[in-house]
């Protein structure tokens, strides 16, 4: 349990924010497949990533980590039939993308992961991989965890998805690029492209054309220097306090700008958020930059929904702000929400209520009349990381004090939240 009282000033000086999740785990596998050595500088520590690391592990593969830095001795020869089950944990990241390359091993790979991952659809990922050659067997129809992976010799495909979905497309690149002839993924809106953008500078060859993305298989990866970015998810917490209590001025360095990621700042500018983008530069093929927010009155906002692929963990943080704008905001087109680490539709509307925000479900999303007082009570974060962090922004606006059930859900993508947090609220 965590309490949160109210910040009596604004959030004022810099902070950083630690190493982007999706990439993390992307160098990871990339290094692994990689012939030579990947060195990864401001790796993510936290309980996803390493899930990622210690799966790779029981591969075989040779991995040092000192803090954030990590070295992959690599070779796709290097992977072995994991002795033991492989265990994602909480991570949708880790089963689907691994998924996507032991598909591509003429041995077994079974995986599983905790309760809520157990819970989490599986068949997007095993069912084009089984079109592509691999033999599955899963639980539940086909759908969930554990399930049991034989792969071999895969034959590209083409792909058309429903969902736009990151994980999804890069199972089946990753699949692709080991497998017979070529593959395509195209998706109804562009999901985050780091995959794609990592696969160029381990020097694979893709082609894109607009929302597909096409892989030709039996390429070979090299080892290479990655430089992680600041997390953007991790870093709309701090950018929503910023803006929701009055006189702050926080400056979030090095933070990871890559346009499929960063619809939360299109949504809030709409809003009417200062935010200024400072030090835009590329590092490892992805934009980077300081963000610069200032205090700001927000007014509510229609979210459209062909920008919710390029905001879909910023939907909990979001609300927040939606809570503490003036009207009623309203997000659609955004079902995905409910197979995540909670029901996020579920948890945003449960929890945010017993605090006082007017919230009402929608199948697809949900609408807030902003506005109503914040109300400090016991809220749960249904064991789920983004809703532990937005109930301690919401937390910092209320009257009284705000308890946080199951708050040590933060430690899934960043350890440190709770700490980082404290110290920019007593120095405010
Ligand atoms: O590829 C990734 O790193 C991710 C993709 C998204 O999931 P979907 O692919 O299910 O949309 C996102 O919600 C998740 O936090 C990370
Ligand atoms: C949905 C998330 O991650 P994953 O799918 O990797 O569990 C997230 O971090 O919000």
């Amino acid at each position: 349990m965590k309490k949160i009282t109210a910040v009596k000033k604004g959030l004022k000086g810099q902070v950083t924010v630690p190493g982007d999740k999706s990439i993390s785990h992307r160098a990871l596998i990339l290094g692994a497949l990689a012939e030579g050595i990947t060195e990864i500088e401001n790796f993510l520590v936290a309980q996803d990533t390493l899930a990622t690391l210690n799966c790779l592990k029981k591969y075989g593969v040779r991995i040092e980590r000192k803090d954030a830095f990590v070295r992959i001795f690599g070779s796709d020869q290097n992977f072995s039939e994991p002795q033991d089950v492989l265990d994602a944990q909480n991570s949708g990241t880790t089963i689907r993308l691994l998924s996507g390359v032991a598909a591509t091993f003429p041995f077994v790979s079974v995986f599983t992961g905790d309760a809520s991952l157990r819970r989490r659809p599986m068949k997007r990922v095993l069912e084009p991989l089984t079109q592509m050659g691999a033999m599955v067997l899963a639980r539940g129809q086909g759908d969930y965890a554990p399930f049991a992976i034989k792969g071999g010799k895969l034959r590209g495909q083409d792909f058309i998805l429903k969902k736009a979905s990151a994980q999804v497309k890069s199972a089946l690149l990753l699949a692709g690029l080991r497998a017979e002839g070529n593959t395509s993924v195209t998706e109804p809106q562009l999901s985050r492209d780091h995959t794609e953008r990592m696969l160029v500078g381990f020097g694979a060859k893709i082609k894109r054309e607009g929302l597909r993305v096409e892989i030709s298989g039996g390429q070979k990866l090299l080892g290479q220097k990655v430089v992680v970015p600041g997390d953007f998810s991790t870093a709309s917490f701090f950018i929503v306090a910023a803006l929701v209590v009055p006189d702050s001025h926080l400056i979030i360095k090095n933070v990871g700008l890559n346009p499929t990621r960063t619809g939360l700042l299109t949504v809030l500018k709409e809003m009417g958020a200062n935010i200024q983008i400072l030090n835009f530069h590329e590092n490892s093929g992805e934009p980077v930059g300081d963000l610069e927010v200032k205090y700001s009155p927000l007014k509510a906002v229609e979210v459209p929904p062909e920008i919710v692929p390029a905001m879909i963990d910023e939907f909990p943080i979001l609300a927040v702000a939606m809570a503490l704008a003036y009207g009623k905001s309203q997000v659609r087109g955004a079902e995905e929400l409910r197979v995540k680490e909670s029901d996020r539709i579920k948890s945003i509307v449960s929890e945010f209520s017993k605090m006082g925000v007017a919230v009402k479900e929608l199948p697809d999303g949900f609408i807030i009349s902003g506005g109503n007082k914040i109300l400090g009570t016991t809220v749960d974060s249904h064991h789920d990381h983004r809703i532990a962090m937005s109930l301690a922004v919401l937390g910092l606006t209320a009257a009284g004090t705000t308890e946080i059930l199951n708050a040590e859900a933060v430690a899934i993508s960043y350890p440190e939240f709770f700490q980082q947090l404290s110290k920019l609220t007593e120095g405010a």
